[in-house]
């Protein structure tokens, strides 16, 4: 498989949705190697514990260290080549963009992390670093419950950029956040009918002429980008100016 991924999880009925459309394709296809693992089989009381309460006091509780280590030893077991990268999803971790699931896309194996509670003991993540890269990342300024959402939107950007996924790569670069469309968010798009509801479609897209249709799709992005995320738009760096952006 180009990638492995294992989620350990208190939910996994969660995951369930990796298992439909594109991503559950690339499972089928093999292209995806997932498997997803309930944390309690890691756990030996009757109630099956998996959460403890906070030192230092505080609301909520802690998901307990011990049941954390053992189903990262079982599944990362010391000299397991390619070493894997952890990727712990939590609100205090770095920001998941698509230069980090492009990142992502390169590894051999993921492990992920999810939390739930008030999070992981801190000494989970430190221990596994001692074996493996340790990567905790934040899906954006909001708060979850838990970790699961953020793997199921971590994986369906991730495996989307492995070869095979999807139908034409070349969508891959002409889209929104694509390093290869500046980072831009995209223009408008349109299909048939030309008319809808009184609604024209832009003339200039059913003009045949490529040329003007690439210079309008560039500038309805730089408009669409300025408007929407101005911190997205370039700035002329000293030399190359808008070299292409204009
Ligand atoms: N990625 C990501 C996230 C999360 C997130 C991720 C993992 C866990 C585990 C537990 N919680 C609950 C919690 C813990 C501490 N503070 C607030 C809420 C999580 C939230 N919230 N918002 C994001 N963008």
């Amino acid at each position: 498989p180009a990638l492995r991924a294992d989620v350990v999880t208190i939910f996994p009925d969660y995951l369930a949705p990796l298992r439909l459309s594109l991503i559950g394709r690339a499972a089928q296809t093999g292209i995806l190697d997932l498997a997803v693992h309930d944390l309690r089989e890691w756990t030996h009381d009757r109630h099956r514990t998996v959460d403890d309460t906070p030192y230092g006091g505080g609301a909520g509780m802690v998901m307990r260290p011990e049941p954390w280590g053992e189903a990262l030893g079982a599944l990362v077991p010391p000299g397991t080549t390619p070493v894997p990268r952890l990727v712990v999803p939590t609100p205090a971790g770095r920001r998941f963009t698509q230069a980090v699931a492009v990142e992502l896309a390169a590894e051999p194996h993921l492990v992920f992390a999810c939390g739930r509670y008030e999070g992981i003991d801190a000494r989970v993540a430190a221990d596994a670093a001692t074996r493996m890269r340790v990567d905790e990342i934040s899906i954006g300024d909001y708060v979850l419950n838990g970790g699961e959402a953020a793997v199921l939107v971590v994986l369906e950007a991730v495996v989307r950029l492995l070869p095979g996924v999807v139908g034409n790569p070349e969508s891959l670069t002409e889209e929104s956040h694509a390093a290869e469309h500046d980072g831009l968010l995209e223009g408008p798009v349109y299909t048939k009918p030309p008319v809808w509801r009184g609604h024209e479609v832009p003339p200039v897209l059913l003009s045949g002429d490529h040329g003007a249709i690439g210079r309008w799709r560039r500038e309805q992005a730089l408009e669409r980008t300025a408007r929407v995320r101005p911190d997205l738009v370039p700035v002329p760096v000293a030399g190359r100016g808008l070299d292409g952006l204009t």
